[in-house]
Formats: C-alpha cells, sequence, structure tokens
C-alpha cells in the first residue's frame, strides 16, 4: 500500500503575477500529524487549498491517499476532512444543525452530539453560525472536518485565536486522530504547537520548503551549553581550552553560555572539556546544562528575524 498521505512534487501556484508557491516537495506519511510552517505570505494556504483540490496547480504533482485531488475529488469527498481558514459554514446555520447536516452526508459519522461536548460547543448548539464567537466558530468547524471520520484532515490553523482551554481541547482531538490512525495536515502559527503534535515538521518560506524532517530531528543537535559559576570566571582560559568554533560569553550574576559551530551541537566531548577545565580551575559549574533548541530557534534560523511585508 501507498504509504504517503499526501504527495507533493514540484508544486507551482501563482496568481496573476505573484509565485505564491514556487517549485514545492513534500511527502506527508499516513496515520501521522505533518505541520506546515512558515512565515506569513509562506504560501501554506496555498499548498494545502491545492492538495484540498480547491485550487488548481500552475505545475508539479499532487497526490492525496494515493488520487488526483481534482480528478479524484467525488472519490476522495468522504475519506477526508477539510477545515478551512475561512470557516466556510453558512453564518445563518445554527451549530448542531450544521454538525448533523454534515453527518448526514457521512456514512458512519461521530455522533454530532458527541463533538459538540468535546469541543465545549453544547451550549452553543442552537446558535447561529454569525453569532457565535471567533474561537466557537474555529471549534465548530474544526468538528464539521473530523465529523465523518477521515483518514485525512486537513486544518488550516485550527487554533488561531483559541482560548487556552480550546486550544488544549483541539490538541486533544488531533491527538485522538492520530491515535486512531487518521492523517493530519495543519498549519499553524505557535511553534510550541508544531512541537507538541506534529510528528513530522515541513517549513516553507518563499513558496519553498526550507526544512522537511521528524520534528525530533530537527530540533536535536542545542549549540549551547550552560552553566553558573563565580562571576569572575577566566572566560578567555575557557575558551583556549575548547575546540576550535567554540566560544564562551559571560553574563551578569555568574552566566556561562558556551557555543559551538558544530552543526551537530554539543557533543559529550564538549561537555567533558568543560567540566574538566572546571575541575582543574576548582570551579563548580551549577546547573550545566546543554540547551536543547525548540523548534523556534530552528523556524527563526532559517527564516530570519525580519517582518515579512505581506
Ligand atoms: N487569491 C489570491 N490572489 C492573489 N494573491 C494571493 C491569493 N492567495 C494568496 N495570495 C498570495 O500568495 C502568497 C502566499 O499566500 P498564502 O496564503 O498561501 O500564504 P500563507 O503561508 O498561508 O500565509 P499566512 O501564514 O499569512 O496565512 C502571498 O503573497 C499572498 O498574498
Amino acid at each position: 500500500m501507498d504509504t504517503a498521505a499526501v504527495e507533493v512534487t514540484g508544486l507551482v501556484k501563482r496568481y496573476g503575477d505573484t509565485t505564491a508557491v514556487a517549485d514545492l516537495s513534500f511527502t506527508a506519511p499516513r496515520g501521522a500529524v505533518t505541520a506546515l510552517l512558515g512565515p506569513n505570505g509562506a504560501g501554506k494556504t496555498s499548498t494545502i487549498e491545492v492538495c484540498e483540490g480547491f485550487r488548481r496547480a500552475d505545475a508539479g504533482r499532487v497526490r492525496v491517499l494515493g488520487l488526483d485531488p481534482v480528478r479524484d475529488a467525488r472519490a476522495l469527498k468522504p475519506r477526508v476532512g477539510v477545515m478551512l481558514q475561512s470557516g466556510g459554514v453558512p453564518t445563518g446555520a445554527r451549530a448542531g444543525e450544521w454538525l448533523r447536516l454534515m453527518a448526514a452526508f457521512h456514512a458512519d459519522p461521530v455522533p454530532p452530539g458527541l463533538l459538540l461536548e468535546r469541543l465545549g460547543l453544547t451550549s452553543a448548539a442552537r446558535t447561529p453560525f454569525r453569532r457565535l464567537s471567533g474561537g466557537q466558530q474555529q471549534r465548530l468547524s474544526l468538528a464539521a472536518a473530523v465529523i465523518g471520520r477521515p483518514e485525512l484532515v486537513f486544518l488550516d490553523e485550527p487554533t488561531a485565536g483559541l482560548d487556552p482551554q480550546a486550544r488544549i481541547a483541539a490538541w486533544e482531538l488531533v491527538g485522538d486522530l492520530r491515535s486512531a490512525g487518521v492523517g493530519v495536515v495543519l498549519t499553524t502559527h505557535y511553534m510550541e504547537e508544531a512541537e507538541r503534535l506534529a510528528d513530522h515538521v515541513v517549513i516553507i518560506d518563499h513558496g519553498r520548503v526550507v526544512a522537511d524532517g521528524p520534528t525530533g530531528e530537527l530540533t536535536r543537535g542545542g549549540r549551547e551549553l550552560r552553566f553558573r559559576a563565580v562571576s569572575d570566571l577566566d572566560v578567555s582560559g575557557l575558551t583556549a581550552a575548547l575546540p576550535p568554533g567554540c566560544s564562551v560569553a559571560g553574563h551578569p550574576g555568574g552566566q556561562y553560555v558556551v557555543t559551538t559551530a558544530d552543526p551537530e551541537g554539543v557533543g559529550p566531548g564538549l561537555v567533558a572539556t568543560v567540566t574538566t577545565w572546571c575541575a582543574a580551575n576548582d570551579v563548580l559549574p551549577e546547573d550545566l546544562r546543554v540547551h536543547r533548541r525548540t523548534l523556534e530557534d530552528v523556524f527563526l534560523e532559517l527564516t530570519g528575524r525580519d517582518l515579512r511585508d505581506s
């Protein structure tokens, strides 16, 4: 069986003179959570909308559960759940009615009442969509995306604007989907969310993939070793003891940061060199720890710190 839930090869998407997606390729595995990350305007929504069959690619090949999202739209519809950034629910539809209607399109839907309860919408069941709060609208769209027990769900910024409780409920729902073997492809601007939920991360910038891999692998290789010690440590002496490419910075309060340029990050050898030097100089390195890179560190390293004008 084809193991990919989504396979995108050389995707190009243009809007007039704007190239939103430029030769983009990635694979999202089945039964796993894949997060598409990228600054505003990077091309995430365009990519996801082509995968959903809502937009046509200008070039490249897209396969969803092995099928073509435009040509095989009818076959894919019952197997794929979609949560649009814009909601996609008629403004006058009442939350409960809308979910019951969505349920009617599927052979074995999740009971609408159960989903309303899971997502904290029971008391809003009779409220028209336009009168729901932004967070309630988001949650209703999420519920509609999963009600048909899809094999794959596309979630475009599923937790944007949710309060912490609603975000946790959404995370739990995504976790349950994954446990049930459902593939999830989501976009988010919350790095902590991606780190927590995603098995696989694809970072996009200017319509191209700049990093792609298992979340743990992308964040591997912390470049810093930190410790506290006396405030008048001989920083130049320690620097001289370290391998080339390492530097030491002293900060107020006796905080020290050893940084390595080695792409593999801080290894056991560097930790041993620092502690050996400390022992030889009668220095106790307190709170010694290798600072793990977060997904946010990786994201900013790859996409820069400049604000995007888009
Ligand atoms: N319908 C459209 N017509 C013209 N340009 C568009 C259209 N949709 C998107 N774009 C442009 O394409 C580029 C990519 O947009 P897209 O929405 O795919 O990015 P994104 O990564 O999802 O951004 P965000 O994080 O802000 O949602 C942007 O420059 C955007 O202005």
